[in-house]
């Protein structure tokens, strides 16, 4: 390689054929996945395609039973405590306290994520801040309106300054303005400090908009991946329509009869769960 030529990106995540079990259920089932340093990656699929489950075994809150998770290289079965420090989570269930204003809530991740003491309190101003919500700082979180909610959950995850960020349905349940609102916050961190994202979305429309590669995961494993475009050139081209089909015509391509059996009545209880206490 010549001195000019660029080093390819660092990966953020590597999961190599990671399985994971509810008893009978795999919920991920020999899942093969690389997120680039710096970009944006969506995961996508139906109830019950096996994110979450992804996504925690991801984060070190499920173990890893079979297979391989790297984050930053740091091993995640083995070396829990490095991955946390890289990381900023922000889960499907709420994870404000509604009795503790936003601050408080901000202060108590930076404590539980070790940030040093004498910084803490620029360090919570400052992620109050990326996410606009310095004015409402001081008020408690149970007045907070939804889109509100999901920004200090964004502050509470961006206060140790993670590598890398990831978020579970970080929009569901908010109206078109507030979810535009969370990803404008969330692309300003980024521009800044240039953190990997990965997301889960239901939302098509926002993975095509905001995600730089996208992986459509049904059953347990990656059934298609790459960037919006890409994937939607890739079925027009397959089908010779004139007219370029969308993401959600990929993922219904993707997932055919699977989105109508596939997830069961926990995964749409959390999902109504989540999106009724945020909206
Ligand atoms: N705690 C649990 N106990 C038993 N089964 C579970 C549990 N959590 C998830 N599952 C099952 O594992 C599978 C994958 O679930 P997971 O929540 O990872 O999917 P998901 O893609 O995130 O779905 P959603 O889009 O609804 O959030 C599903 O069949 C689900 O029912």
């Amino acid at each position: 390689m010549t001195s000019d030529t660029p080093a390819p990106p660092a990966e953020a995540v590597g999961c190599a054929r990671l399985t994971y079990a509810f008893g009978d259920t795999k919920a991920v089932d020999g899942l093969d996945l690389a997120v680039a340093e710096g970009e944006v990656f969506g995961l996508l699929g139906p109830n019950g395609a096996g994110k979450t489950s992804a996504l925690r075994c991801i984060t070190t809150l499920l173990p890893v039973p079979a297979g391989m998770v790297r984050v930053y290289g740091h091993d995640v079965a083995r070396e829990r405590m490095a991955v946390r420090r890289l990381l900023g989570y922000v889960p499907q269930q709420l994870s404000a306290d509604s009795g503790l204003t936003g601050r408080e809530n901000v202060a108590l991740f930076a404590r539980v994520f070790d940030v040093p003491r004498r910084e803490r309190a620029e360090r919570v101003a400052q992620a109050l801040a990326a996410v606009g919500l310095t004015d409402a700082a001081d008020r408690l979180a149970g007045t907070y309106s939804g889109g509100m909610v999901r920004r200090l959950e964004l502050a509470q995850a961006l206060v140790s300054a993670p590598r890398l960020l990831i978020l579970d349905e970080p929009t569901i349940g908010l109206d078109p303005i507030a979810r535009t609102g969370v990803w404008d916050h969330i692309n300003v961190v980024r521009a800044a400090t240039g953190m990997t994202v990965l997301v889960t979305t239901h939302y098509m429309d926002e993975a095509d908009q905001y995600c730089d590669r996208v992986g459509l995961m049904h059953r347990g494993r990656i059934r298609a991946l790459g960037a919006p475009a890409e994937l939607r050139r890739g079925l027009a081209e397959s089908r010779g329509a004139d007219t370029l089909p969308t993401l959600e015509d990929v993922f219904r391509d993707v997932a055919g009869s699977g989105l109508d059996s596939g997830g069961g009545f926990r995964d749409v209880r959390s999902t109504r769960r989540t999106a009724h206490r945020v909206g």
